[in-house]
Parts: structure tokens; sequence; C-alpha cells
């Protein structure tokens, strides 16, 4: 942590104490040079004491933003839910407008925009959030993978950036590939939109900030919004990952694992206490899966997302009325461990397109067994997976995949280290089965009905047979890929380069041991249903 960092935090913690009644820690930043930046107890805790409280006056969303927000509130989310008071968000429109929908603007593009605004070389932009957002990374250049496909504006980092993309090119799996290329185009998606919004859209089109808000402010507030909400009810309708997360303060400092031993599992949702006096009971919200709140995954439904939070969830919550706490788990904790939850139920892959940064196990036994225990140890087989569907005519893909969707089965083509032994998912088995079915195989139909799984012997021979394949070819290009990374850091001195290739080479290892794995189970002939 350099100095200026530590100053941030006094300032962030100093904004909490005065402006935000209710707030409470136990936590300290981490200051361990070399080591991520992260919070760790302040003292020794014991079970049930508090970590933190956070109060929803502080978090940062659409609801909390739009009353004093200088970005024009029809922009902002609509809501359809009953349960938002409507004067929080706008209302419906009645009557669509002729011509063009009114534009409206999802959560995670609101966000990005408010952060990005603060970058206005003018300052107009202060932001009532200012204290929180000087606490935030600075930049996500150069180690965010995202950085290495999308070029820097400024000429003399050119070079640099160079070095990454190169990275990119040699050290990632094309599965990994495929999920960095899912994030570029979710962000120029969004990219767009707010350029469009800063052209056209008063006040923003008189002050010209089209041409002084740059793209790499924009990337740089759009991967805070995206590496660091919380999944969170705000009641606002569409797809929630795209609109029903926040920004929480503090909470956003917590860093990820997924070893139940460390983590910190009791996160509660309790209402702000004012409201939940003022309110009627009847006026309450509708959370994600189970209440809880979640590391937010901007690209998708996380099926995994809330499984350790432990969340307590209380009867009455009001969508902009919702605090966090978090207290110590029935272990205790000593004074400065460090405070860790899961983002959710992510392979190494996932963590690293999305956040940057991927598990390695920590074991005392050798890394490659460690892969073994990994919870979400994962090698995700969908560019090999691809090829093959590449080799079939369009109409014989199109029956077959509607007969994969049919029964839950398309994607999802991974093999999983746990639960032990490492095994292919069904929905990868039952892919392959159907890639060797003859097309407008009369078996088809029983298939999508979910009443038969297993085809014959010949078609089980054929799937093993490609499976093996499959697992031959990753061991081997994983291998390749090891041996050009460690060439490329031999002689390097920089420990960031150092490091994040040291992930990469992680991933490589992850990826020989479960192949490794399944391999074995192969040969020795074991069933996989
Ligand atoms: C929500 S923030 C957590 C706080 C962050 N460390 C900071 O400095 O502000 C998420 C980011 O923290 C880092 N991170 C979280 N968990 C990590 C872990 N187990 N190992 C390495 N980096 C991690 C990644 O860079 C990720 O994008």
């Amino acid at each position: 942590m350099t100095k200026g960092e530590s100053q941030e935090w006094d300032n962030l913690i100093k904004w909490l104490e005065e402006k935000h009644p209710g707030f409470e820690r136990n936590l300290s930043l981490r200051d361990v040079p070399g080591l991520e930046r992260g919070l760790v107890t302040s003292k020794k805790l014991k079970k049930g004491d508090i970590l933190f409280h956070i109060p929803s006056s502080c978090m940062l969303n659409p609801l909390t933003l739009l009353p004093n927000s200088p970005i024009p509130s029809h922009l902002f989310p609509q809501t359809t839910s009953k349960s938002v008071p409507t004067s929080s968000l706008t209302p419906i429109q009645k009557k669509p407008r002729i011509g063009n929908p009114p534009r409206k603007l999802d959560t995670t593009q609101l966000l990005t925009l408010h952060l990005a605004l603060t970058k206005d070389p003018k300052g107009r932009y202060k932001s009532d959030w200012q204290v929180y957002i000087d606490s935030l990374p600075i930049s996500f250049r150069p180690w965010h993978p995202l950085t290495w496909i999308v070029g820097p504006s400024d000429k003399a980092q050119k070079e640099e950036w160079e070095w990454w993309n190169h990275l990119y090119g040699i050290g990632l799996s094309e599965s990994t590939k495929l999920k960095v290329q899912d994030v570029k185009n979710r962000f120029e998606r969004d990219y767009e939109v707010l350029s469009d919004v800063l052209k056209e859209e008063e006040p923003f089109k008189s002050q010209g900030l089209d041409g002084m808000i740059s793209e790499e402010d924009i990337l740089w507030a759009w991967l805070n919004v995206n590496t660091r909400s919380i999944s969170i009810p705000l009641g606002l309708p569409g797809p929630s990952e795209r609109n029903n997360h926040t920004l929480v303060p503090l909470m956003d400092f917590i860093n990820h694992s997924s070893n139940e031993s460390l983590i910190t599992p009791k996160v509660k949702q309790l209402p702000t206490p004012s409201s939940s006096r003022t309110r009627k009971p009847s006026v309450t919200t509708k959370s994600n899966t189970n209440g809880s709140p979640s590391p937010h995954l901007p690209g998708k439904t996380n099926g995994h997302t809330d499984a350790n939070i432990g969340i307590k969830y209380n009867a009455v919550l009001l969508p902009n009325k919702i605090d966090f706490q978090l207290s110590c788990p029935d272990r205790g904790l000593d004074a400065n461990d460090e405070v860790l939850f899961e983002y959710g139920g992510h392979s190494s892959s996932t963590l690293f397109a999305e956040y940057g940064f991927c598990e390695v196990p920590k074991s005392p036994i050798p890394q490659t067994n460690g892969w073994l225990d990994m919870k979400y140890g994962e090698v995700d087989l969908t560019s090999y997976i691809n090829e093959l569907w590449d080799q079939q005519d369009q109409e014989d893909k199109e029956e077959k995949r509607q007969v994969l969707e049919d029964i839950g089965c398309w994607e999802g083509n991974t093999l999983h280290a746990q639960p032990s032994p490492c095994h292919p998912s069904h929905s990868l088995l039952m892919t392959i089965r159907l890639l060797h079915l003859p097309t407008s195989s009369p078996k088809l139909p029983n298939i999508s009905k979910g009443l038969i799984t297993y085809i014959s012997p010949q078609n089980e021979t054929s799937t093993l047979l490609t499976l093996e394949g499959i697992c031959k070819k990753v061991i081997k290009e994983a291998t390749k890929r090891d041996k050009v990374l460690e060439k490329l850091v031999k002689e390097e001195k920089n420990n960031e380069k150092v490091g994040v290739v040291g992930m990469l080479r992680a991933m490589c290892d992850e990826e020989k041991v479960i192949c490794g794995e399944v391999l074995r189970a192969l040969e020795k002939g074991d069933d996989f249903q």
C-alpha cells in the first residue's frame, strides 16, 4: 500500500463515520507491500462480533443516485415493480413515444457513467461519493485481461501494451480467450451506448463531454463497476445481472476465496433502521435466488453465487433501504486475519477473465495435487467442442442444439475436479453423444424428452474416444503454453509480469492435472454418468 492509498482509506473511514449514521467496523486495510489490497480484522474477535455494518445511504446505485444526480432522470433504469416507490425511479411511461423509444440506461451503464463523469477535466461532475471513488483502483492496466485487448489511447503506453497483448495471444487457453472476448463484447456495447449519451444528451452535448471523457475513462469506470459491485435486490426489472447490483464501500475491499475454512460467511441484509418503522410491510423486495447479497458476476446469472455467504434474510426489505452487516464466524478471528468471501462458484478461467486473478491451490503437498482439492477446479472444453460442431452440417447442428437445449445441456462443456474423482459434466457427455449420432436419428425425440441418456454401446465407445482425444490435446497444448510462458519470464524483472504469468502457468497445471485424472479414469474403464 502506498502512502496515498493509506490516506484514501483514512478519508473513506472518516466519510463513513461522519456522514453515514450506523456505520461500524472492526476491519482495517491490509498494509503489506507486494500483497493484494484487502481487509483484515483490527483486533481479536469472537463468534458473532460485528466485522462491519454498512448503511444503505453510502451505497452507490440508481436508487441512491437519483435524488441529486446531474445525470438526467429520464436516463435512469425504469421500474415496473410495485415494490419500489414510484418517486424513487422514473415511472413507466403509459404510452410509448412515437419513433425511437426513450433512451434508458441499465445499472451497469448508469454507474459507469457516474464514475466516468468524475473524470471531466473541468471538474463539473464532483460526486457525492467522491471520497469513496478516490479509494477505487486508479487503473486496471496492465493486470486486467480486458486491457490486453483494448489498446491504450495514450501512445506512450503502446509499447508496454504490446507485451500484454502478446501475452494474451500466447498465454491463455482458447476457452479463456472466449471468456475475455465475452467481457470485451459487453464493454464495447456499453461503451457505444455511453458515447451516444455523451454526444446526444443534455447537458453533456452542449458541454462537449464526448471529446473530454475518453474511452480510457469509461474503461476504468466500467471495470470498477464490473469487478466490485455486489448483487442486491433493487426492484429493477430486466436482466438482474445488468440491473440489480450496487457498489458497497468497504465491502468491495474484500478479496475472494473458495476455501470454506478461510471465508467469513455471515453476511446479513438488514432494513435500514428508520425505514423499517416507516414503511408498510407489504412493500417488500424480491431478492435474487435466496435473498443474499453476492458478488455480482457481470456477464451472466450465476448458478452458484450465494452458496457460501450464509445469509440471514430479514422480513421487510425495501430496495434502497438495505444495510449490510458482516459478523465474525463461529471459529472466531485473530487480529490481522484476512476477511474473505466467495465471489461465486467460479472456475479459474472465469475469475481470470472477469476479475483478473485466479485462485492457486495452497497446499503442503505438491501443487499438482492441490488442484484436485479445489472446490471449483474445472477445465472448460468449449473451444474443442466448437471445433466438432463446425464439422457438422448446419441443419444437423440446429436439430441437435435444440435437443440439448430441451434437456438443459447446451453449453457447460466442462471437466470438474469436485466432487472427486475428476469427471466430465453431464452436459459435456450428452453433447459428445449427440455429436456422434447420425443426422435425424430416431433417438432424438426421446433424448429431448429426457427419456434416454445412454444411447448405445457403440455411441458410448465413440463418445469416450472423443473425450480421450480432447483430454490428450488439452494436455499437449497446456504443456506447450506453459513452456512458452516459462521462457517469457525467465529473465523478467518486473514483478507484476512475473505474477500474472505465474497465474497463467498455474491454469496450465490445472488443465494438465484434471485432464490427466480423466484420462486415467478412461484407461481404467470407469463409468461416467
Ligand atoms: C472486489 S475487489 C477486492 C479488493 C481489491 N483487492 C482492492 O485492492 O481493492 C476485486 C479485485 O480484487 C482482486 N482479488 C480478489 N480476490 C483475490 C485473490 N484471492 N487473489 C488475488 N487477487 C484477488 C482482483 O484484482 C479483483 O478484481
